[in-house]
Protein backbone atom coordinates (compact mmCIF):
# COMPACT_ATOMS: atom_id res chain seq x y z
CA UNK A 1 0.00 0.00 0.00
CA UNK A 2 1.43 3.38 -1.17
CA UNK A 3 1.52 6.34 1.38
CA UNK A 4 -0.94 8.42 1.42
CA UNK A 5 1.03 11.45 -0.42
CA UNK A 6 2.06 9.27 -3.08
CA UNK A 7 -1.65 8.37 -3.26
CA UNK A 8 -3.02 12.17 -3.59
CA UNK A 9 -0.25 12.68 -6.30
CA UNK A 10 -1.89 9.62 -8.46
CA UNK A 11 -5.40 11.05 -7.39
CA UNK A 12 -4.53 14.33 -8.64
CA UNK A 13 -2.92 13.02 -11.50
CA UNK A 14 -6.17 11.23 -13.21
CA UNK A 15 -8.20 14.30 -11.88
CA UNK A 16 -10.12 11.61 -9.29
CA UNK A 17 -11.32 14.66 -7.79
CA UNK A 18 -13.39 12.28 -4.88
CA UNK A 19 -10.15 10.39 -4.34
CA UNK A 20 -8.29 13.56 -3.67
CA UNK A 21 -11.05 14.82 -1.79
CA UNK A 22 -11.37 11.89 0.86
CA UNK A 23 -7.54 12.25 1.16
CA UNK A 24 -7.18 15.85 2.07
CA UNK A 25 -10.03 15.03 4.38
CA UNK A 26 -7.75 12.66 6.05
CA UNK A 27 -5.03 14.93 6.35
CA UNK A 28 -3.20 14.05 3.96
CA UNK A 29 0.08 16.64 3.41
CA UNK A 30 -1.05 18.46 0.29
CA UNK A 31 3.11 19.84 -0.14
CA UNK A 32 4.11 16.53 -0.71
CA UNK A 33 6.61 16.25 -3.79
CA UNK A 34 7.24 12.98 -5.18
CA UNK A 35 9.81 10.61 -6.36
CA UNK A 36 10.00 12.73 -9.22
CA UNK A 37 9.87 15.88 -7.47
CA UNK A 38 6.44 16.91 -8.10
CA UNK A 39 4.07 17.89 -5.65
CA UNK A 40 0.01 17.22 -6.39
CA UNK A 41 -0.81 20.70 -7.82
CA UNK A 42 1.82 20.13 -10.43
CA UNK A 43 0.55 16.61 -11.38
CA UNK A 44 -3.51 18.23 -11.42
CA UNK A 45 -1.62 21.29 -13.51
CA UNK A 46 0.03 18.90 -16.04
CA UNK A 47 -3.01 17.04 -17.10
CA UNK A 48 -5.46 20.39 -16.72
CA UNK A 49 -7.60 19.18 -14.11
CA UNK A 50 -9.12 21.80 -12.97
CA UNK A 51 -11.42 20.62 -10.22
CA UNK A 52 -8.69 19.03 -8.79
CA UNK A 53 -6.75 21.94 -8.76
CA UNK A 54 -9.69 24.05 -6.64
CA UNK A 55 -9.40 21.44 -3.54
CA UNK A 56 -5.63 21.20 -3.28
CA UNK A 57 -5.72 25.02 -3.38
CA UNK A 58 -8.19 25.40 -0.96
CA UNK A 59 -6.38 22.88 1.12
CA UNK A 60 -3.65 25.13 0.99
CA UNK A 61 -1.42 23.82 -1.82
CA UNK A 62 1.49 26.45 -2.18
CA UNK A 63 1.16 27.60 -5.65
CA UNK A 64 4.76 28.22 -6.05
CA UNK A 65 6.73 25.18 -5.23
CA UNK A 66 9.01 24.51 -8.03
CA UNK A 67 10.08 20.99 -9.44
CA UNK A 68 13.59 20.04 -9.63
CA UNK A 69 13.45 21.93 -13.57
CA UNK A 70 12.28 25.25 -11.76
CA UNK A 71 9.19 24.66 -13.07
CA UNK A 72 5.54 25.12 -10.86
CA UNK A 73 2.21 23.84 -11.13
CA UNK A 74 1.57 27.22 -13.52
CA UNK A 75 4.18 26.43 -15.83
CA UNK A 76 3.09 23.38 -16.37
CA UNK A 77 -0.84 24.16 -17.19
CA UNK A 78 0.78 27.10 -19.60
CA UNK A 79 3.21 24.41 -21.12
CA UNK A 80 0.85 22.62 -22.03
CA UNK A 81 -2.86 24.65 -22.68
CA UNK A 82 -4.95 23.91 -20.34
CA UNK A 83 -6.25 27.58 -19.71
CA UNK A 84 -8.60 26.55 -16.92
CA UNK A 85 -5.81 25.22 -15.09
CA UNK A 86 -3.76 28.50 -15.95
CA UNK A 87 -6.04 30.83 -14.79
CA UNK A 88 -7.18 29.01 -11.32
CA UNK A 89 -3.06 28.96 -10.50
CA UNK A 90 -2.85 32.59 -12.00
CA UNK A 91 -5.55 34.06 -9.87
CA UNK A 92 -4.42 31.96 -6.75
CA UNK A 93 -1.24 33.18 -7.39
CA UNK A 94 -1.84 37.10 -7.08
CA UNK A 95 -4.02 36.74 -4.60
CA UNK A 96 -1.56 35.05 -2.64
CA UNK A 97 1.30 37.67 -3.68
CA UNK A 98 -1.39 40.45 -2.94
CA UNK A 99 -1.14 39.45 0.52
CA UNK A 100 1.95 38.44 0.98
CA UNK A 101 4.31 39.50 -1.68
CA UNK A 102 7.06 36.51 -1.12
CA UNK A 103 8.33 35.93 -4.15
CA UNK A 104 9.67 39.44 -5.27
CA UNK A 105 10.77 39.79 -2.18
CA UNK A 106 12.70 36.53 -2.25
CA UNK A 107 14.10 37.06 -5.90
CA UNK A 108 15.77 40.24 -4.62
CA UNK A 109 17.27 39.19 -1.50
CA UNK A 110 21.11 38.78 -2.75
CA UNK A 111 21.29 35.88 -1.24
CA UNK A 112 21.45 37.23 2.51
CA UNK A 113 25.18 38.68 1.82
CA UNK A 114 24.07 41.57 4.22
CA UNK A 115 25.70 44.16 2.09
CA UNK A 116 23.81 47.02 1.11
CA UNK A 117 24.73 47.75 -2.67
CA UNK A 118 24.99 51.61 -2.86
CA UNK A 119 27.89 51.00 -0.31
CA UNK A 120 29.34 48.56 -2.78
CA UNK A 121 32.22 48.76 -5.32
CA UNK A 122 30.96 48.53 -8.86
CA UNK A 123 32.92 47.34 -11.82
CA UNK A 124 32.41 48.94 -15.14
CA UNK A 125 33.31 47.02 -18.47
CA UNK A 126 32.66 47.42 -22.01
CA UNK A 127 29.14 45.35 -22.01
CA UNK A 128 28.24 45.24 -18.32
CA UNK A 129 28.25 47.05 -14.88
CA UNK A 130 28.77 44.72 -11.95
CA UNK A 131 28.25 44.73 -7.95
CA UNK A 132 31.24 43.81 -6.24
CA UNK A 133 29.63 39.51 -6.31
CA UNK A 134 29.22 39.58 -9.66
CA UNK A 135 25.99 40.40 -10.07
CA UNK A 136 24.93 42.32 -12.57
CA UNK A 137 23.71 45.85 -12.18
CA UNK A 138 23.18 46.69 -15.86
CA UNK A 139 23.94 45.00 -19.00
CA UNK A 140 24.75 45.54 -22.36
CA UNK A 141 22.18 43.50 -23.87
CA UNK A 142 19.20 45.52 -22.93
CA UNK A 143 20.10 48.75 -25.09
CA UNK A 144 16.88 47.54 -27.67
CA UNK A 145 14.36 47.25 -24.49
CA UNK A 146 16.11 50.71 -23.12
CA UNK A 147 15.55 51.93 -26.39
CA UNK A 148 12.07 51.09 -26.68
CA UNK A 149 11.56 52.20 -23.05
CA UNK A 150 13.07 55.87 -24.21
CA UNK A 151 11.11 55.98 -27.19
CA UNK A 152 7.41 55.42 -24.89
CA UNK A 153 8.26 57.88 -22.30
CA UNK A 154 9.53 60.68 -25.00
CA UNK A 155 6.26 59.62 -27.03
CA UNK A 156 4.49 63.21 -25.44
CA UNK A 157 7.87 65.58 -25.59
CA UNK A 158 8.53 67.64 -22.62
CA UNK A 159 9.88 66.91 -19.67
CA UNK A 160 11.68 63.72 -18.71
CA UNK A 161 12.51 61.71 -15.43
CA UNK A 162 14.50 58.69 -15.41
CA UNK A 163 15.14 57.15 -12.07
CA UNK A 164 18.54 55.05 -12.08
CA UNK A 165 21.38 55.83 -14.36
CA UNK A 166 23.48 52.39 -14.81
CA UNK A 167 25.65 51.93 -17.96
CA UNK A 168 23.40 55.31 -19.19
CA UNK A 169 21.98 53.66 -22.22
CA UNK A 170 18.27 54.42 -21.53
CA UNK A 171 19.57 57.87 -20.81
CA UNK A 172 21.60 58.17 -24.16
CA UNK A 173 18.75 56.66 -26.08
CA UNK A 174 16.22 59.87 -24.52
CA UNK A 175 18.59 62.06 -25.52
CA UNK A 176 18.09 61.42 -29.05
CA UNK A 177 14.46 62.47 -28.24
CA UNK A 178 15.78 66.44 -27.38
CA UNK A 179 13.43 66.39 -24.56
CA UNK A 180 13.02 70.17 -23.33
CA UNK A 181 14.55 68.75 -19.37
CA UNK A 182 16.23 64.99 -19.26
CA UNK A 183 15.84 64.78 -15.66
CA UNK A 184 18.13 61.83 -14.06
CA UNK A 185 18.53 60.07 -10.25
CA UNK A 186 21.46 58.01 -9.20
CA UNK A 187 22.26 56.88 -5.81
CA UNK A 188 25.86 55.15 -6.63
CA UNK A 189 28.64 57.40 -5.74
CA UNK A 190 30.70 55.65 -8.56
CA UNK A 191 27.76 55.54 -11.00
CA UNK A 192 27.50 58.98 -10.57
CA UNK A 193 31.04 60.11 -11.13
CA UNK A 194 31.29 58.23 -13.84
CA UNK A 195 28.89 60.52 -15.46
CA UNK A 196 30.33 63.41 -14.72
CA UNK A 197 33.44 62.00 -16.05
CA UNK A 198 31.59 61.15 -19.07
CA UNK A 199 30.06 65.02 -19.58
CA UNK A 200 26.89 64.11 -18.49
CA UNK A 201 27.16 67.22 -15.96
CA UNK A 202 27.56 69.12 -18.76
CA UNK A 203 24.77 68.61 -21.09
CA UNK A 204 22.74 71.74 -21.29
CA UNK A 205 19.11 70.01 -21.11
CA UNK A 206 19.86 67.29 -18.39
CA UNK A 207 19.79 67.95 -14.29
CA UNK A 208 21.06 65.80 -12.64
CA UNK A 209 20.02 64.39 -9.21
CA UNK A 210 22.29 62.56 -6.87
CA UNK A 211 20.60 60.33 -3.96
CA UNK A 212 18.21 57.68 -3.97
CA UNK A 213 14.69 58.42 -5.19
CA UNK A 214 13.36 58.05 -1.88
CA UNK A 215 15.74 60.85 -0.27
CA UNK A 216 15.28 63.22 -3.61
CA UNK A 217 11.93 63.48 -4.13
CA UNK A 218 11.11 67.20 -2.88
CA UNK A 219 13.76 67.81 -5.69
CA UNK A 220 11.71 66.83 -8.74
CA UNK A 221 9.00 68.50 -10.52
CA UNK A 222 6.54 66.97 -12.88
CA UNK A 223 6.99 65.12 -15.61
CA UNK A 224 5.29 64.51 -19.20
CA UNK A 225 7.95 60.92 -19.41
CA UNK A 226 9.65 58.91 -16.07
CA UNK A 227 11.44 55.66 -16.53
CA UNK A 228 12.17 53.57 -13.35
CA UNK A 229 14.60 50.94 -13.31
CA UNK A 230 16.73 50.44 -10.19
CA UNK A 231 18.82 47.95 -8.72
CA UNK A 232 19.32 46.07 -5.49
CA UNK A 233 15.72 47.00 -4.43
CA UNK A 234 12.68 45.19 -3.79
CA UNK A 235 8.89 45.07 -5.25
CA UNK A 236 7.88 46.99 -2.35
CA UNK A 237 10.26 50.09 -3.93
CA UNK A 238 9.01 49.99 -6.93
CA UNK A 239 5.28 49.43 -5.52
CA UNK A 240 6.27 52.63 -3.54
CA UNK A 241 7.42 54.70 -6.12
CA UNK A 242 3.91 54.40 -8.00
CA UNK A 243 2.42 56.03 -5.03
CA UNK A 244 4.22 59.08 -6.10
CA UNK A 245 3.20 58.62 -9.62
CA UNK A 246 0.21 61.02 -9.07
CA UNK A 247 2.53 63.58 -8.01
CA UNK A 248 5.09 63.43 -10.36
CA UNK A 249 3.09 62.41 -13.90
CA UNK A 250 1.68 64.96 -15.80
CA UNK A 251 -2.01 64.30 -17.07
CA UNK A 252 -1.55 62.53 -20.06
CA UNK A 253 2.05 61.58 -19.48
CA UNK A 254 3.81 58.52 -20.04
CA UNK A 255 5.40 56.22 -17.27
CA UNK A 256 7.41 53.07 -17.89
CA UNK A 257 9.91 50.67 -15.62
CA UNK A 258 11.94 47.33 -16.31
CA UNK A 259 9.86 44.96 -15.82
CA UNK A 260 12.50 42.66 -14.77
CA UNK A 261 9.84 41.13 -12.42
CA UNK A 262 10.76 36.98 -11.75
CA UNK A 263 12.70 37.33 -14.83
CA UNK A 264 13.62 33.60 -14.44
CA UNK A 265 10.14 31.77 -14.36
CA UNK A 266 7.45 32.27 -17.05
CA UNK A 267 4.30 32.08 -14.55
CA UNK A 268 5.72 33.96 -11.63
CA UNK A 269 6.51 36.66 -14.54
CA UNK A 270 3.03 36.36 -15.29
CA UNK A 271 1.48 36.49 -12.35
CA UNK A 272 4.06 39.94 -11.46
CA UNK A 273 2.80 41.54 -14.65
CA UNK A 274 -0.52 41.02 -13.67
CA UNK A 275 -0.13 42.27 -10.04
CA UNK A 276 1.68 44.94 -10.78
CA UNK A 277 -1.31 46.27 -13.62
CA UNK A 278 -3.57 45.42 -11.26
CA UNK A 279 -2.02 47.89 -8.29
CA UNK A 280 -1.12 50.95 -11.26
CA UNK A 281 -4.88 50.07 -11.92
CA UNK A 282 -5.69 51.13 -8.59
CA UNK A 283 -3.89 54.03 -8.23
CA UNK A 284 -5.66 55.49 -11.83
CA UNK A 285 -3.42 53.79 -14.59
CA UNK A 286 -3.91 51.26 -17.28
CA UNK A 287 -1.27 49.74 -18.37
CA UNK A 288 -0.14 48.39 -21.76
CA UNK A 289 2.38 45.45 -21.90
CA UNK A 290 4.23 45.49 -25.06
CA UNK A 291 5.84 42.02 -26.10
CA UNK A 292 9.13 42.08 -27.14
CA UNK A 293 11.32 39.12 -28.09
CA UNK A 294 14.57 38.79 -26.95
CA UNK A 295 15.91 35.39 -27.56
CA UNK A 296 17.86 36.69 -29.87
CA UNK A 297 20.27 38.92 -27.77
CA UNK A 298 20.69 36.46 -25.06
CA UNK A 299 23.58 34.07 -26.38
CA UNK A 300 24.91 31.79 -23.94
CA UNK A 301 28.10 33.66 -23.44
CA UNK A 302 26.24 36.79 -22.73
CA UNK A 303 26.31 35.71 -18.70
CA UNK A 304 29.68 34.59 -18.99
CA UNK A 305 31.45 35.44 -15.50
CA UNK A 306 28.04 36.71 -14.17
CA UNK A 307 26.92 35.13 -11.03
CA UNK A 308 22.97 35.65 -11.44
CA UNK A 309 20.63 35.06 -14.93
CA UNK A 310 18.20 37.98 -14.07
CA UNK A 311 16.40 37.21 -17.41
CA UNK A 312 15.69 34.00 -18.47
CA UNK A 313 12.78 34.36 -20.58
CA UNK A 314 12.42 34.70 -24.71
CA UNK A 315 9.68 37.97 -24.62
CA UNK A 316 9.94 41.16 -22.53
CA UNK A 317 6.81 42.86 -21.72
CA UNK A 318 7.44 46.71 -21.70
CA UNK A 319 4.97 48.33 -19.47
CA UNK A 320 3.35 51.78 -20.82
CA UNK A 321 1.20 52.94 -18.71
CA UNK A 322 -1.16 56.43 -18.56
CA UNK A 323 -3.68 57.73 -16.60
CA UNK A 324 -6.96 56.68 -17.16
CA UNK A 325 -8.43 59.66 -16.98
CA UNK A 326 -6.25 61.54 -19.02
CA UNK A 327 -6.58 63.40 -22.03
CA UNK A 328 -5.98 61.37 -25.37
C1 LIG B 1 19.73 48.63 -13.73
S1 LIG B 1 20.62 50.09 -13.52
C2 LIG B 1 19.82 51.21 -14.60
C3 LIG B 1 20.17 50.96 -16.01
C4 LIG B 1 19.71 52.06 -16.95
N1 LIG B 1 18.30 51.96 -17.18
C5 LIG B 1 20.45 51.99 -18.26
O1 LIG B 1 19.79 52.13 -19.30
O2 LIG B 1 21.67 51.81 -18.27
C6 LIG B 1 20.08 50.64 -11.94
C7 LIG B 1 20.69 51.94 -11.48
O3 LIG B 1 19.90 52.43 -10.39
C8 LIG B 1 20.75 52.94 -9.40
N2 LIG B 1 20.01 52.92 -8.12
C9 LIG B 1 19.84 51.88 -7.28
N3 LIG B 1 19.05 52.23 -6.25
C10 LIG B 1 18.68 53.51 -6.48
C11 LIG B 1 17.85 54.42 -5.77
N4 LIG B 1 17.21 54.06 -4.66
N5 LIG B 1 17.70 55.67 -6.27
C12 LIG B 1 18.33 56.04 -7.42
N6 LIG B 1 19.13 55.20 -8.13
C13 LIG B 1 19.30 53.96 -7.67
C14 LIG B 1 21.94 52.02 -9.47
O4 LIG B 1 23.08 52.60 -8.89
C15 LIG B 1 22.10 51.80 -10.96
O5 LIG B 1 22.92 52.75 -11.53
Amino acid sequence: MKEAEEQLCEAARKGDTERVKALIDSGTDVTHFDGEGLNPLMHAAKQGHAPVLTLLLSAGAPWNGLSPSGLSAGDYAMKEGHSEAFDLLLNAGIQAELILGTIARKENKSEDSGVDYLEDRVSFSEDKLMDSESKAVMMAWEKPLMEAHAKAVCSGGGHVLNVGFGMGLVDSAIQQYAPASHTIVEAHPEVYQRMLRSGWGQKENVKIVFGRWQDVLSQLETYDGIFFDTYGEYYDDLREFHQHLPTLLKPGGIYSFFNGLCGSNAFFHVVYCHLVSLELENLGYSTQLIPLPVKDCLGEQVWEGVKQRYWQLDTYYLPVCQSVEDPE
